[in-house]
């Protein structure tokens, strides 16, 4: 049986089989679709986007071609095309089955570059009537990714192409899969302590992927006569005329070998590219000291890697999979080449610009993982090493590396037609892409910066908090204090990779061996102690509940700021905090903000964890302390009062206590725009407002929802954050004494970070106020 039977024989494989087959036909057929980016509602939006309308745009573009950018999707529109003759490892499948393939690779442009994709499968197998078909698409795209096209007719494909269009052609094949494999190379031979010039390669494939990659390869540095290629036909040598093209005689080799067995003593780089299973485990053990397998097949490798491991401990291995460490997979670059490329309007890419995301990927992969990458790689996380040699495809930090390298490289070369004007602002939309908090918290974090606030942190021991602990110490945003024992903080930090020490870095307060003990007994008792805790259970509580810790350490003035939340129950935690560190003078009760970030807006709602049933002063409180928090931000507050009466249309006890909390708002702080009590579509929506109350106060639409019950509050906000896929920040603690807020068990390190800055934003802006 051979190994692709054995494969295709496998449970595993079946039961994967039945899951792709039911994934791509339910609930709609395929994986793409196309949607409307502009409304279509009424006669006027039809009369502008089709005719007499439409005809403005075109006559602009007829007028001036580069407009295009401006008026039409182009720019951002990528073609993925495929004649399906090398799909994958698969062979000459054809264009349609190709299609699967194709509209994958559209939705990696998507999901990770934010690029669209039209998949073209076109039924042709000349080089002439592909050249033809793909050039005369120049008009609809931005740029054209060849896809599983098979050597010979790619290359003549590709560079005829190139030749003819003024949008960049990139064989995704060839180039995408160099760029990756050259970065896995150069860290490798970094860990092995090899030079590039010295190394000696052997291929199985001599095809499109094969040649791309030893070609980027000879321009880092290797020599071509340290390497040598093998096919399905054997070694490729000077005089063989079986299955030889110009390309691959590059490569050949004027050698009696003629098998991959004859050639692969003392190589120290296998690089396949071939088909599953080529590479037998015995020929392995003549490879040179800490070898690079890079079986690259797809789907089935030409050697698994666990035989491979078998033979040689000390190798280094790589798949195009992703159940395997070292995923060398082509993902890791086309969608952040393009996003580049086309950012800057690029007419190409070329040498320095594939050379630049070499760098980058290659660059990344020794820096910490971020969390993300860290999910991905599974339970353990991954540190620079034999096992961790590039990024996860999940990395959110491969558009921020790669992207900016390309655009600059194009400006630098000169094809970048519209080189970059303002690299922050770019910078910035691509964080915003990635984190989509990037934006809104950019101020927060501007005026964070250099803070010397000591934040204390309950659960100082949970990766979350370690991992944005490190973020905190290198963006500056305060200083760290953990508590939790600090031999699980360290073994946890090294596992992680994280560079930061205990006290070296930052504080530790240790719960179960502190000097300070006795004092925050007495300090904590002297706050509860007529509670009904009496002094052995505070005695316990803080030794055990890192909460107490926290608060007692803030309120003594140990710290500046608590965050806890990431364990235990909502409702203890306010309870220890409003006992431990109190109300802020003035405040009456203490209530909960959420800021929801999607795509298309940054908003906030109130109250929806702390107060069930607010009256109309506690409203009007949340009201106003909700706008101060919001002024934080630099975003103007624009409060609307939701309800189910549009001003005035019931008088049912919720809409009178919202009308009565608008009144006292109105009152006590004339400056807020505020108004209600109205329908959530109505605070939304000029339009709706203009309708039914033409005189509304609100002038712009509502940034700030308040809610008449901690329901309705709470219900909305997950409702519309799980229907928008927005980001969660909060919730943010409104009334405290001093900065404390507890998060919420499934926040990720990223959201410790965002509320650790926030709650430092909050205490400078106290020391301010304080200052006068
Ligand atoms: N991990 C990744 O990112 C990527 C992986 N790949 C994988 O690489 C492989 C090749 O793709 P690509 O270069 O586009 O395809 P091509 O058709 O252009 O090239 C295939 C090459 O593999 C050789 N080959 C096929 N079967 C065998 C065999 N049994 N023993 C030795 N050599 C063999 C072919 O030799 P001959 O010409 O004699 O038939 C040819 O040289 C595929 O499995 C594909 O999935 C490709 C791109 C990216
Ligand atoms: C990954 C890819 O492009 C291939 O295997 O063909
Ligand atoms: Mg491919």
């Amino acid at each position: 049986m051979s190994s692709a039977d054995e494969t295709r024989n496998t449970s595993a494989k079946r039961d994967l089989d039945e899951q792709a087959l039911f994934y791509h036909r339910h609930p709609k057929p395929g994986k793409l679709g196309v949607h409307a980016t502009k409304p279509l509602g009424n006669q006027r939006d039809l009369a502008l986007a089709y005719s007499p309308g439409v005809a403005a745009p075109c006559l602009a573009i007829a007028d001036d071609p580069s407009v295009a950018a401006d008026y039409t999707s182009r720019s951002n529109l990528v073609a993925v095309v495929s004649n399906g003759s090398a799909v994958l490892g698969l062979g000459n499948i054809g264009p349609l089955a190709s299609k699967p393939v194709m509209e994958g690779k559209a939705v990696l442009f998507k999901k990770f570059a934010d690029i669209d994709v039209f998949d073209i499968e076109i039924d042709a197998t000349s080089i002439d009537r592909m050249v033809d078909v793909v050039s005369a698409l120049e008009p609809t795209f931005g740029g054209i990714n060849l896809e599983d096209i098979k050597a010979p007719e790619c290359f003549e494909v590709e560079e005829q192409l190139r030749a003819k269009m003024g949008i960049p052609v990139f064989h995704d094949d060839q180039h995408g899969t160099a760029i990756i494999v050259s970065a896995a190379v150069r860290n490798a031979l970094l860990l092995a302590g090899k030079r590039i010039e010295d190394v000696r390669i052997v291929t199985s494939g001599a095809g499109a992927a094969a040649l791309a990659c030893l070609n980027l390869l000879v321009s880092l540095g290797a020599k071509v006569e340290n390497i040598i290629c093998t096919d399905k036909e054997g070694v490729v040598y000077e005089g063989r005329e079986k299955g030889m093209d110009r390309w691959m005689a590059v490569y050949a080799k004027n050698t009696e070998a003629r098998t991959l067995a004859d050639v692969i003593a003392g190589a120290d780089i296998f690089l396949g590219l071939s088909a599953g299973g080529v590479l037998k485990p015995e020929l392995l053990e003549s490879m040179a000291e800490k070898p690079l397998i890079m079986a690259l097949a797809n789907p089935t490798p030409e050697i698994m890697p666990d035989l491979a491991r078998a033979v040689r401990k000390d190798a280094m291995i790589c798949t195009g999979r992703s159940d395997f460490p070292n995923q060398v997979n082509n993902v890791l670059c086309f969608p952040y080449i393009f996003r580049g490329a086309l950012d800057c309007s690029a007419t190409s890419i070329n040498e320095e610009m594939k050379i630049a995301a070499v760098d980058a990927i290659a660059a990344l992969a020794r820096e910490e993982v971020s969390e993300v990458a860290a999910k991905a790689y599974g339970s353990e996380t991954p540190v620079f090493g034999p096992e961790y040699l590039i990024p996860s495809p999940f990395d959110p930090r491969l558009i921020l590396k790669i992207a900016p390298a390309v655009a600059r490289a194009a400006e630098t070369t000169g094809v970048a037609l519209r080189p970059i004007a303002d690299w922050d602002a770019y910078l910035d939309r691509l964080n915003r892409f990635v984190y989509r908090s990037g934006l809104v918290m950019k101020p927060i974090f501007a005026f964070a910066r250099n803070s010397e606030k000591r934040v204390i942190f309950s659960d100082g021991e949970d990766e979350r908090v370690l991992r944005a602990a490190q973020v905190l110490l290198e963006d500056k945003v305060c200083r760290p204090i953990l508590i939790g024992r600090p031999s699980v903080i360290e073994t946890r930090l090294q596992r992680f990779g994280l560079r930061i020490r205990p006290h070296q870095d930052f504080e530790v307060v240790n719960p179960e061996d502190d000097p300070r003990y006795r004092d925050y007994v007495d300090h904590y008792f002297s706050k509860v102690g007529r509670r009904g805790v009496n002094p052995d259970t505070a005695r316990a509580l803080v030794r055990t509940n890192t909460t107490v810790i926290g608060a007692v350490s803030v309120s003594r003035g140990d710290a500046d700021i608590l965050i806890c939340g990431l364990a235990g129950r909502f409702s203890r935690q306010i309870r220890d905090i409003r006992q431990i560190i109190g109300v802020a003078p003035g405040v009456g009760r203490l209530s909960g903000l959420s800021l929801l970030i999607s795509q298309n807006a940054t908003t906030f709602f109130a109250d929806t964890y702390v107060q069930d049933s607010p009256t109309a002063e506690n409203l009007a409180e949340i009201a106003q302390l909700s706008a101060r928090m919001i002024e934080h931000f630099r975003i103007k507050p624009r409060a609307a009062l939701l309800s189910h009466s549009n001003f005035g249309t019931a008088d049912t006890a919720d809409a009178r206590k919202l009308r009565a909390a608008l009144a006292l708002v109105r009152e006590q702080m004339p400056d807020l725009e505020i108004d209600g009590e109205m329908h959530g579509d109505t605070a939304l929506s000029r339009e709706l407002r203009q309708r039914v109350m033409p005189n509304s106060t609100l002038t712009e639409d509502a940034n700030l929802l308040l809610f008449p019950t901690l329901d309705a509050a709470n219900i909305t906000m997950n409702v519309v954050k799980t229907m928008t896929d927005a980001l969660h920040v909060g919730p943010i603690l409104l009334g405290t004494a001093k900065p404390a807020h507890i998060l919420t068990p499934s926040v990720t390190s990223r959201g410790v970070v965002n509320m650790a800055a926030i709650a430092v934003a909050e205490a400078l802006q106290r020391d301010e106020e304080a200052k006068g």
